[in-house]
């Protein structure tokens, strides 16, 4: 009897399962042919791979507009031991950093990110989380407010004249490089918002020791390193010498730091009872905030303090000048732009004897030359590298957690489905757009778009309108006798910010201006 009871049972499993299994089959097959019909996307499957290391090349974001162009706006590429996705048309972009902004908006650990963001303590570099909400809204809120970068405006009026000054000095004998002036200015103009003071000669705009040590992180921040690629063989950058690089560069900036902040808590501390929140730098602003921790509603530790130092260094210093570096190229490039950006400037500030910061509103095309230079050299080109935080669908495809993603931004602003004559450099494209660099048109999004976007765009922007706009007052320009039009060399550097490899060196013709007293 029991033999019976297993046989018919044995029996009933098997024809449910062959029932089972036509039904499936009966489904899948309906579900292919109705996507098929309706054109709904395929089931979520792998990307496949469709490069690797080699692929990146010099200068990544040229390499891979190529391979866009072969294999389309969504690539899957495997980095060494890191699955990463590349992001290059504003479709994708608005899918990675607006639909699914949450989904993308980590970063990732790299041994330089890590160490240079004191381990994560940071605003930049650090993954996504609550640490990195807190930091962000200070930051949006209390250091790079609208209403800070109007306080720091006779900051950025004064090392712009010292950086005319300088130019007329020097200008009478030789050509004069520009490229490190302007990164001599920016850094002057960050050392006194963060710390309140200079570090460069007074009335000179040279370069001080600290600045080169920033100049050096900027580097190895955007250096190539195989244990960022390779995670499991992180002992490598012990024999290549990159740890101890890495090391030597931290503990100097470190030290830095500490001793400006404790110069920052003295003085604090014997001037017990100011509330002039308004005169403050940055260290006296994360100072207050630190002591305050009931108002700031958590409590700010010294490295979170160091960390967000360093991003403002990081993000002030080789940004603004990379911007004025290709500004100027191209206005070189360019004579009748560069006139009608001379005359607009002379016919608003007339004999003033300086531009000041009421003078912009009324300089459109300056603004113009601004967007137009910042679509064309999208100086942060690949932005900075994302990481997926949970497994995610992308167009039909299964994106898994800690993906790293780079949005190819450099690739999305010469697209000729979005511009016409893209790799022209035309100002005169954004008097009818009403295209900006907000981050909400992913074909322009020099700085980022999303949770990510870069929160100092009015602190970059200030400065650099206020240093073309008085270089184009009180100079004609002209390229010095051994190089002509064609020959302007306008090959990138790669890099975190994309250079110009051979620095910008002009001759200065300081112009008459009838100053009214
Ligand atoms: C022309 C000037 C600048 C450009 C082109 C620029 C560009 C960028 C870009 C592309 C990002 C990454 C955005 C993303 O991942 O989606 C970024 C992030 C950032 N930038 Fe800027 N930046 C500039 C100026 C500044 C200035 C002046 C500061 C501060 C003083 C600054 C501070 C930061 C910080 C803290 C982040 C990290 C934001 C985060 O991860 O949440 N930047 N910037």
């Amino acid at each position: 009897m029991d033999k019976i009871l297993d046989y018919q049972s044995f029996v009933i499993t098997v024809l449910v399962s062959i029932v089972t299994l036509l039904l499936a089959l009966l489904v899948f097959n309906f579900n292919l042919r109705s996507r098929r019909r309706r054109k709904l996307p395929p089931s979520p499957q792998r990307l496949p791979v469709i490069g690797n290391l080699h692929q990146l090349g010099e200068l990544p974001h040229r390499s891979l507009r190529r391979l866009a162009e072969k294999y389309g706006p969504l690539m899957h590429l495997q980095l060494g031991q890191i699955p990463a996705i590349i992001v290059s048309s504003p479709e994708v972009a608005s899918e990675v950093m607006k639909t699914h902004d949450l989904a993308f908006c980590s970063r990732p650990a790299t041994p330089v990110m890590m160490k240079f963001s004191y381990n994560g303590s940071d605003m930049a570099f650090t993954k996504y989380g609550e640490h990195w909400r807190q930091l962000k809204r200070l930051g949006t809120l209390e250091i790079l407010s609208m209403k800070r970068v109007q306080h720091f405006r006779n900051v950025r009026e004064e090392e712009v004249h010292v950086l005319i000054q300088n130019i007329r000095r020097s200008c009478s004998q030789e050509p004069v490089n520009l490229s490190e002036m302007f990164l001599c200015m920016s850094n002057n103009i960050i050392c006194r918002e963060v710390f309140g003071k200079r570090f460069s000669d007074d009335g000179q705009c040279n370069r001080s020791e600290h600045h080169d040590l920033v100049l050096e992180i900027i580097e190895l921040m955007g250096g190539f390193f195989l244990a960022d690629f390779f995670p499991s063989f992180k002992w490598l950058s012990v024999v290549t010498g990159l740890q101890g690089k890495l090391e030597r560069n931290f503990k100097r900036m470190n030290e830095f730091f500490e001793r400006e902040i404790e110069e920052h808590s003295l003085s604090m501390k014997n001037d017990l009872g100011r509330d002039d929140k308004e005169e403050d730098d940055f260290v006296d602003v994360l100072l207050k905030s630190q002591k305050d921790s009931t108002n700031l509603g958590f409590s700010l530790t010294r490295d979170q303090i160091k960390g967000v130092l360093l991003n403002m260094f990081l993000g002030g210093t080789d940004t603004s000048a990379a911007t004025l570096e290709w500004a100027m190229t191209e206005l070189m490039r360019y004579p009748s732009i560069m006139k009608k950006a001379q005359d607009e400037v002379r016919s608003v500030v007339g004999n003033k004897g300086k531009v000041d910061e009421n003078d912009l509103q009324h300089l459109q095309y300056l603004k113009f030359i601004i967007n137009e230079t910042l679509r064309l050299h999208c100086i942060v080109p690949l932005l900075i590298p994302r990481e997926s935080r949970q497994d995610c669908t992308l167009f039909g495809y299964d994106i898994p957690k800690n993906t790293r993603v780079f949005v190819n931004a450099w690739v999305m602003a010469r697209d000729p489905k979005s511009w016409h004559n893209p790799e022209v450099f035309m100002p005169e494209r954004f008097e009818e757009n009403a295209i900006n660099f907000k981050g909400q048109h992913f074909e322009f999004i020099p700085f980022g778009a999303g949770r990510r976007i870069c929160p100092g765009i009015q602190f970059g922007v200030a400065a650099i309108e206020i240093a073309l706009a008085n270089i184009l007052y009180h100079f004609n320009w002209e390229l010095p006798s051994w190089l002509s039009y064609e020959d302007i060399d306008m090959t990138e550097t790669f890099g975190l910010v994309l250079h110009k490899r051979s620095p910008l060196v002009l001759m200065a013709r300081p112009i008459n201006i009838l100053v009214k007293t």
